[in-house]
């Protein structure tokens, strides 16, 4: 053995004798009656520490470890395994950690940095869960329903600042007091008192203008805010004056005296801890000791806690094994006495797994002072784990789906931070009439000002005369053509020969070539009159020869459009002003009166359902991809759910605010496009409108499901950006499904913008109405995608929390 060991076997044995009472304990005796306290035997109180001759430890009795006994206390962990990571490459966190505050205790949580006290307390407060091993919080599981954890029994100060910064203390504060079902009165009067006690400035200052340590106090005090039963803080003495810092020890030492409110503290200034009753040194993810800060002290023989933990620390390293799973030794912590409390009864816990105090008891006593104790109350019944009997739970609040507080706070939040953002709020109501503007002048007009080479034999070159004659003249009718083309779309450029005509075109000059014969008009007028006894020769001079770029399809099929159109309008007005019948002019197919649209249908008319859906779902995707995202980084997100706020609140919140938005932004589009553009609406303007607003809610729900599944903005903006081209492609809204392969056009169908769209034409260009498949298959299908796409964010949401 060496020194050190033998140094401290022999300090053990000291405090062994001091705690005889306690050492009867090993043994496995029942004790009923206190054991004698010799004079000459100092008696170290374990909540303080101190020597105290009058302490008079209560009746032990042992008792194996049972599920009752862990749930009498305020947290209870026990054989904790928490890994981050896949299961192949584990990041192990804890491993096997034990961990017991009794009630109305300080329990100072103390480790190196990393050694996994947020993870541990994360646990404890219901944010994340352990991969295996048992937590009671409070007496019941955290997560479980009516267990009030994560709620307003607990308070939750994370290390991260996690406050919004553009709202104000007092903002702050109403928020947090609202969610925990406090009233306005009261939240003010609290407010008045922690503005005091943690000496915070005045309450209209925004968060964002506080200094770090402000923030942190006001961190501190949305923790105290309700007058939590167990009080959880990450370090928050962390850039807080030693003035303050020692206030804040005495108000938890304060708050605890009653036995009442339990604290956990984890902290870097490892000497403010000696306040705490009870002290857990963890190290890699284990608690290395749990005790009294005085016992450990005594044990060790240690000036410092700091020098305890090295102690620890290096006889911990000494003896890791591999599998830090096989290494369990027994011991019995003192500290989880119920010291506070003398009415009820107090426990000592068989610690496994807590390393480096072994010398404790294996067994776990129960020390208690009277005979009706909890677990016999119960006659050995103990009440379901997941559903605990007690506490301020009913089946009405299982049951309600949200408070009007928690409602309250949520949609308040949301509203006013879009109210301090009035410039970026002024830009999402421009943005959508923007764009309609932007779509309804720019898309779907016909081109104008194309240039056509125009090689005219039948013209004087030299003059450059080309007269038109508007009476039933038979001369130059090439000129008459050539005047009948649109003036606004087609401008003639004249050149002297096909050639220089085509290299023109060739060059980038001119869309295309229209070329005449010197004796276009005799072969045309014979061509008229000679009818089907018409030569060869005949036909192929009076053609009017053209040559189109068509490497921009749109151009060259409106020029070959206008072309036509064009000779059709010259030949009627020849034969017209000779006394002919007009209608020879046409080609024998009728046209007759569309039943839908109109004869000259523009691209604006089909394109534009879409783009109203687009616009709209694509804006409220945008609002809302990264709203989940923003408050999760901010860290108010995780605050929230510990105080008990559920994923669905949280989205009902934002659905109820984006929805506000919303709205505004669909009676934006649908003002600019239909009456400021006149985009045709023949149908029932209500079903416009209502299938709109469907669609900016399915945006919404689909904005969600990003926001709830990317950690990081920048992720959530590729995948909304990612997703917006797909969408349009696929959906019919600027080339029709038919168009597609039979399989795209399966999966466009399935869609959330495709049937909505179609369902849109159709009522504003056939003015069709719910009793039509294409219209009333729209609204189904957009209701079908709202309910997937909450369902989808719910299950996210709630996995997370998880
Ligand atoms: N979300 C996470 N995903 C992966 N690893 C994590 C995550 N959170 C924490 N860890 C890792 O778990 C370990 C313990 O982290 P934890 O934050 O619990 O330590 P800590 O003791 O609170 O440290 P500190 O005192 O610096 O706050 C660290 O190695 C950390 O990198």
């Amino acid at each position: 053995m060496s020194d050190f060991n033998k140094m401290e076997e022999a300090q053990r044995e000291k405090i062994r004798k001091m705690f005889s009472w306690s050492s009867s304990i090993t043994e496995g005796n029942n004790i009923n009656t206190m054991p004698d306290v010799s004079p000459d035997v100092v008696v170290i109180d374990p909540r303080n520490g101190i020597s105290n001759p009058g302490f008079q430890p209560l009746s032990l009795l042992s008792q194996q470890s049972t599920v009752c006994t862990r749930r009498q206390q305020a947290v209870c962990v026990r054989n904790a395994f928490k890994h981050y990571g896949s299961k192949k490459k584990p990041n192990h966190v804890l491993s096997n950690l034990n961990m017991t505050v009794a009630k109305g205790t300080i329990y100072g949580l103390l480790g190196a940095s990393g050694c996994g006290k947020t993870t541990l307390l994360s646990c404890i407060v219901g944010r994340r869960q352990l991969n295996t091993g048992e937590i009671y919080v409070l007496g019941g599981k955290p997560g479980t329903r009516g267990s009030g954890v994560p709620g307003k029994r607990v308070g939750y100060m994370p290390q991260e600042i996690a406050l919004y910064g553009e709202f104000s203390i007092q903002e702050t504060m109403m928020y947090f007091g609202w969610i925990f079902g406090m009233h306005t009165k009261e939240i003010n009067e609290r407010l008045q008192f922690l503005l005091n006690f943690l000496d915070l400035p005045s309450q209209n200052r925004l968060v964002k203008n506080l200094s770090g340590g402000q923030q942190r106090r006001v961190s501190f005090a949305v923790a105290l805010m309700h007058d939590p039963e167990l009080l959880i803080l990450d370090e928050p003495t962390v850039g807080v004056d030693p003035l303050l810092r020692q206030s804040i020890w005495n108000h938890l030492v304060q708050i605890t005296k009653d036995g009442h409110k339990t604290v956990i503290i984890t902290t870097h200034y490892i000497e403010e801890a000696r306040q705490a009753h009870t002290i857990g040194l963890m190290r890699s993810g284990r608690l290395l000791a749990e005790e009294a800060p005085q016992v450990l002290l005594s044990i060790y023989g240690c000036q410092s806690l700091e020098e305890v933990f090295l102690k620890l620390s290096r006889k911990q390293q000494g003896s890791e094994p591999n599998n830090l799973q096989e290494v369990k030794t027994n011991n019995t912590s003192l500290a989880t006495l119920n010291w506070g409390k003398k009415d009820e009864p107090v426990y000592i816990i068989e610690e496994k797994g807590v390393i480096g105090l072994n010398f404790y008891q294996s067994k776990e006593p129960q020390l208690q002072d009277h005979i009706n104790g909890y677990c016999d109350h119960l006659n050995g019944k103990l009440p379901p784990v997941d559903e605990p009997v007690d506490y301020e739970s009913n089946l009405g609040s299982c049951l309600q789906l949200t408070t009007v507080g928690k409602t309250q706070a949520l949609l308040q939040k949301n509203f006013l931070r879009m109210w301090r953002n009035v410039g970026v709020m002024l830009f999402i109501f421009a943005l959508p009439v923007m764009q309609v503007i932007l779509f309804c002048l720019a898309i779907g007009r016909d081109p104008t000002g194309l240039h056509l080479a125009i090689v005219n034999r039948e013209m004087n070159w030299t003059t450059m005369e080309c007269p038109v004659r508007h009476n039933c003249s038979y001369v130059q009718l090439s000129c008459r053509y050539l005047n009948a083309l649109p003036k606004d779309t087609i401008i003639q450029d004249y050149y002297k020969d096909p050639e220089t005509a085509i290299d023109a075109v060739k060059s980038g000059d001119a869309w295309g070539v229209i070329y005449f014969t010197e004796n276009f008009t005799d072969a045309l007028v014979a061509r008229m009159v000679l009818g089907k006894d018409a030569d060869n020769e005949t036909l192929d001079q009076s053609d009017v020869r053209v040559w189109l770029d068509m490497s921009n399809q749109q151009i060259g099929l409106m020029l070959n459009r206008d072309l036509q159109l064009s000779y059709r309008t010259f030949a009627q007005e020849l034969l017209e002003q000779c006394s002919q019948n007009p209608k020879l002019a046409d080609i024998p197919i009728q046209f007759k009166e569309p039943i839908y649209g109109s004869e000259d249908p523009s691209f604006t008319d089909f394109v534009a359902p879409g783009v109203i859906l687009t616009i709209v779902f694509f804006l409220a995707v945008a609002l809302t991809s990264s709203a989940l995202i923003v408050e999760r980084t901010e860290g108010l997100l995780d605050r929230s759910w510990v105080a008990g706020v559920t994923p669905f609140e949280v989205l009902f919140s934002h659905v109820i605010t984006q929805f506000v938005v919303m709205c505004g932004q669909t009676a934006l589009v649908l003002i600019f496009m239909i009456v400021v553009f006149q985009v045709e609406c023949r149908g029932d303007i209500n079903l416009v409108i209502i299938l709109t607003i469907l669609q900016g809610l399915c945006g919404m729900c689909f904005g969600f499901v990003i926001s709830a599944c990317c950690e990081l903005e920048r992720n959530a903006i590729q995948l909304a950006l990612g997703s917006f081209y797909p969408t349009l492609l696929l959906s019919g809204v600027i080339w029709p499904v038919e168009g597609m392969p039979v399989l795209l056009q399966y999966i466009s169908s399935i869609l959330p913008l495709t049937m909505a769209t179609t369902s849109l034409r159709s009522i504003l260009t056939r003015g069709w109405t719910l009793v039509e498949p294409d219209v009333y298959l729209g609204f189904i299908s957009s209701a079908t995608w709202i309910i997937l796409f909450l369902t989808i964010s719910m299950m996210v949401l709630k996995f997370k929390k998880g």
